[in-house]
């Protein structure tokens, strides 16, 4: 993709997604678009990590785990990044803000194109710009899920996007560009929930579905009902994060709440498979 032209390049999937989007983000009332976009976040963007037990139990330093112990350990990994949080939130959402950057990076190209550095760089413009454009929205939904105030570290981020941009902007991918032009359009226009289910669901885990999807259901041992089971179980964990929860403030809050505790929880291990996906020969 990277010689590809303009044209192409306007064409992709993503792309078109995100133009659709655009205008029911200008038109619609954020709050309206609260419930929907959460139902969106968790029916189209939670499940791409189910693919992860076929993507990871192919590769080649896997191959020999059994599928039981591989989701035993998926799961304890989950659980000890969750426990991180309670014991020291600030910490772990920190990590949690440096592992999603690699992993959204990696979306804008990986190696041997880009290192990991560059990847963690790129995505922190995906990250920064909800705090660029919305800051106080966001400095409120970080106090939600740390208990602190980032407020005198805004600029961190400021620092962080010019960084990620500079790496975008050197050996540019036409794509990228545009996604990236679409994505700074929707984060000035969208409050920053809105903003990350657009890009989380349309970019993210589009490109995860294209990717992996048609190759795995065409394999011999994929099996809706072991999917069907996985989706279960991580509902019943989204639903017991959220009873154990204490209420305070609006339900809206407290669902954000469970979302990006629960979302971070699965990231490590999710990224882990990614990588071992990516670190090639899987
Ligand atoms: C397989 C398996 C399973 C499942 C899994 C899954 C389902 C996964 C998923 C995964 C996933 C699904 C992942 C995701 C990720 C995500 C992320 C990584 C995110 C991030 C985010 C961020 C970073 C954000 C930020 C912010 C905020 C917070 C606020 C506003 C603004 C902003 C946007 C900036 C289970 C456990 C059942 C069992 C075992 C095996
Ligand atoms: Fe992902």
């Amino acid at each position: 993709m990277v010689k590809a032209d303009w044209n192409s390049a306007i064409k992709q999937k993503p792309l078109c997604f995100l133009l659709c989007a655009l205008p029911l983000v200008v038109l619609v009332e954020h709050w309206a678009m609260f419930w929907p976009v959460m139902l969106m976040v968790l029916f189209v963007g939670l499940p791409h990590g189910l693919l992860d037990p076929w993507i990871a139990l192919k590769s080649v330093s896997l191959k020999k785990t059994s599928t039981w112990l591989f989701l035993l350990g998926y799961l304890v990994l989950s659980i000890v990044v969750y426990l991180g949080w309670v014991i020291s939130p600030l910490f772990s959402f920190v990590l949690f803000l440096l592992v999603s950057a690699y992993h959204f990076g990696a979306d804008w190209g990986e190696q041997p194109t880009r290192s990991r550095f560059q990847c963690i760089g790129l995505g922190g413009i995906i990250i920064a710009l909800p705090v660029i454009f919305h800051p106080a929205e966001t400095m409120r939904l970080f106090l939600l899920l740390t208990g602190y105030d980032f407020s005198d570290v805004m600029w961190l981020f400021v620092v962080w996007c010019v960084v990620g941009t500079t790496f975008l902007l050197y050996r540019p991918n036409k794509a990228n560009l545009v996604e990236g032009l679409l994505l700074v359009i929707i984060s000035a226009v969208a409050s920053p929930f809105i903003y990350f289910a657009c890009y989380f669901c349309l970019l993210h885990s589009y490109r995860h579905y294209a990717e992996y999807l048609p190759r795995i259901v065409s394999r011999q041992d994929f099996s809706i009902r072991f999917v069907s089971l996985l989706l279960i179980m991580t509902y019943l964990f989204f639903i017991g994060l959220f009873l154990s929860l204490e209420s305070i403030g609006p339900v809206e809050d407290k669902s954000l709440q469970t979302l990006f505790w629960g979302l971070a929880s699965l990231t490590v291990p999710h990224m882990f498979v990614i990588a071992l996906s990516k670190s090639k020969k899987s």
